[in-house]
């Protein structure tokens, strides 16, 4: 492609050099550009990209977009942007072809929820024989392959590489998780999107948004992007504002929940150990959902891929179809052990709202007392204490034990991390055990569970490893938990 054509629709000042090159790959990596590529400048978080410029051009580089002023005496093109970012996704999408001008991309944002959505999606389209792509936390899903990404949303070039990718597999539509640091970096800039759905706003990376307007203004700025629907969660506060931004807007505002008057709502809702029922009420008429996973959260997550089903026109008996057959979703109160005595459940649950309320899922069919192992990493400063008390807060009063552990520590000193956590769970009278090695933790919590007690391993959810220091070493909790239970008991799931 000439690098006129990867470069249109983007503003710029041409330093030097001239368009009419071929212009044979895109990066943003000076260690990944090969020759006749284009290197586009990033000044990240750790490094600036414009020190590698000069790597860029020994590999062959024969275009180089930077936003700061440089000097290159070496014979290739220079064009200067105000945010080399956002100019990284405007080529990203010329250079595979704007790929989502002919795709339905579906885009979520909020909190937490995000993932569970994309599987009930994921289910409904596939009922009614549509393939529908996944790129998030748990990786991109593109039939049976399942792509791991570095990030919940990838840097725009890698993509709109993955769109192509869903393209060549002959996917028409995508659903994909956009998290408020994509949006402030550009991740998405120049994505097309269908759809856009909020679920909710509840403290989480502050030590990038640093207050909740922040991270709140960079949730909405995906609102601004969709072309045909805004799907907001009517019972969140921060959703509730957004609904007063988007009433009387193009496009489509629609509204779901339980609590608050919503376009889809659920009424008659009975709550089981491991599924909920209730009856979905759209404009189009009712119908009776089942979700096989316990729990409030779970009827928000599914209204949210309800509506955004129904606004893409399929039919309430697709849905109710689609949402029934989740069976489960990866670390999601995953029931990894279970005999007549014990249960022991898995979730991702890694915030103050998100553990909250997988506890309160779980409470009112526990007969015995609930076992919580969590751990909680945040960077240090101000936000992470923040966290950590309120999670701590959080295991004291929806707890009855908590076996306090390690999550990722990456290269925060776990032993100040576990002594925080520690002593919010004492400002709160909860009772406690401190266990640094994340195994032993669950070894202890198995140990100590009587008949009745349901133990919940939160934070790590479909994780397969952990992370301490700068190493990642392998951690599956299903299998340690079946390693530690022996051939006892009845294995349910993993
Ligand atoms: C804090 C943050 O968001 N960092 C992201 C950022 O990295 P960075 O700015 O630190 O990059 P950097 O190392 O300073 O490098 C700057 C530039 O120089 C380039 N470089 C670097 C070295 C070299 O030799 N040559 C070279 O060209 C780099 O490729 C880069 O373009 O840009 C990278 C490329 O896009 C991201 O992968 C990286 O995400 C890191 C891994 C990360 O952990 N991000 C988290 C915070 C994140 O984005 N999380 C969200 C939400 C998750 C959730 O749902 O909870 C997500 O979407 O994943
Ligand atoms: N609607 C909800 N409201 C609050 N908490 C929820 C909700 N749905 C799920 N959770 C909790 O949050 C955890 C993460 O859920 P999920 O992976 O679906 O969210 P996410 O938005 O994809 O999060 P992340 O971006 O961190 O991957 C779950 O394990 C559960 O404990």
């Amino acid at each position: 492609m000439l690098l006129s054509e990867v470069v249109r629709d983007l503003k710029y000042t041409l330093v030097k050099g001239d368009l009419a090159v071929e212009a044979a790959s895109v990066a943003y990596d000076s260690r990944e550009v090969t020759p006749g590529g284009v290197f586009v400048a990033i000044a990240g978080f750790t490094v600036d990209g414009h020190r590698f410029i000069g790597k860029a051009i020994e590999l062959g580089a024969a275009a180089i977009i930077v936003e700061k002023d440089v000097s290159v005496e070496a014979d290739v093109a220079v064009l200067k942007v105000a945010d080399t970012r956002e100019a990284l996704a405007r080529v990203a999408s010329n250079f595979y072809g704007r790929p989502t001008e002919r795709m339905n991309v579906i885009g979520i944002t909020g909190t937490n929820g995000k993932t569970s959505i994309t599987y009930f999606l994921k289910s409904i389209y596939e009922q009614a024989g549509t393939e529908l792509g996944i790129i998030g936390t748990i990786g991109t899903v593109i039939g049976d392959r399942v792509i791991k990404n570095k990030n919940t949303t990838p840097e725009s070039l890698n993509l709109q590489r993955l769109f192509v990718e869903m393209a060549e597999a002959r996917l028409k539509h995508c659903v994909m998780e956009v998290s408020s640091h994509a949006l402030n970096l550009k991740r998405v800039a120049h994505t097309r999107f269908n759809t856009a759905i909020f679920t909710n706003l509840t403290p989480d990376h502050l030590e990038l948004h640093r207050t909740m307007d922040e991270y709140f203004e960079a949730k909405a700025l995906l609102f601004d992007m969709a072309e045909h629907y805004n799907i907001v969660n009517a019972d969140d506060e921060y959703g509730r504002v957004l609904i007063d931004r988007l009433r009387d807007r193009e496009p489509k505002l629609v509204t779901y929940g339980i609590e608050r008057e919503a376009d889809i709502y659920a009424s008659d809702i009975h709550y089981f150990a491991d599924y909920t029922i209730y009856t979905v009420n759209t404009p189009k008429g009712t119908a009776l959902i089942r979700v096989n996973l316990p729990g409030a959260i779970y009827v928000y997550n599914s209204l949210a891929a309800i509506a955004a089903a129904y606004c893409n026109r399929f039919s309430l008996q697709q849905i109710t179809e689609g949402i029934a057959a989740v069976e489960g979703i990866k670390g999601r109160l995953e029931v990894v052990y279970q005999d007549e005595d014990t249960k022991i459940i898995v979730d991702f649950a890694h915030t103050e709202d998100s553990l909250e309320k997988a506890l309160s899922a779980i409470r009112p069919f526990t007969k015995g007392r609930i076992i919580l192992v969590f751990g909680v990493y945040a960077a240090d400063g101000k936000p992470g204490r923040d966290k950590r008390r309120g999670m701590a807060k959080i295991a004291a009063q929806y707890a009855d034990f908590a076996v306090v552990t390690s999550d990722n520590p990456k290269e925060q000193d776990n032993n100040l991390i576990i002594r925080e956590i520690v002593e919010g769970i004492e400002a709160y009278n909860g009772k406690y055990e401190a266990i640094v090695d994340r195994r032993e933790a669950i070894a202890f919590a198995i140990e100590l569970s009587k008949k009745g007690d349901v133990i919940l391993i939160a934070g790590k959810g479909h994780e397969t490893s952990q992370v301490i220091g700068k190493t990642e070493v392998p951690f599956n909790e299903a299998e340690i938990v079946r390693e530690i239970k022996g051939s006892r008991g009845n294995l349910s799931a993993g």
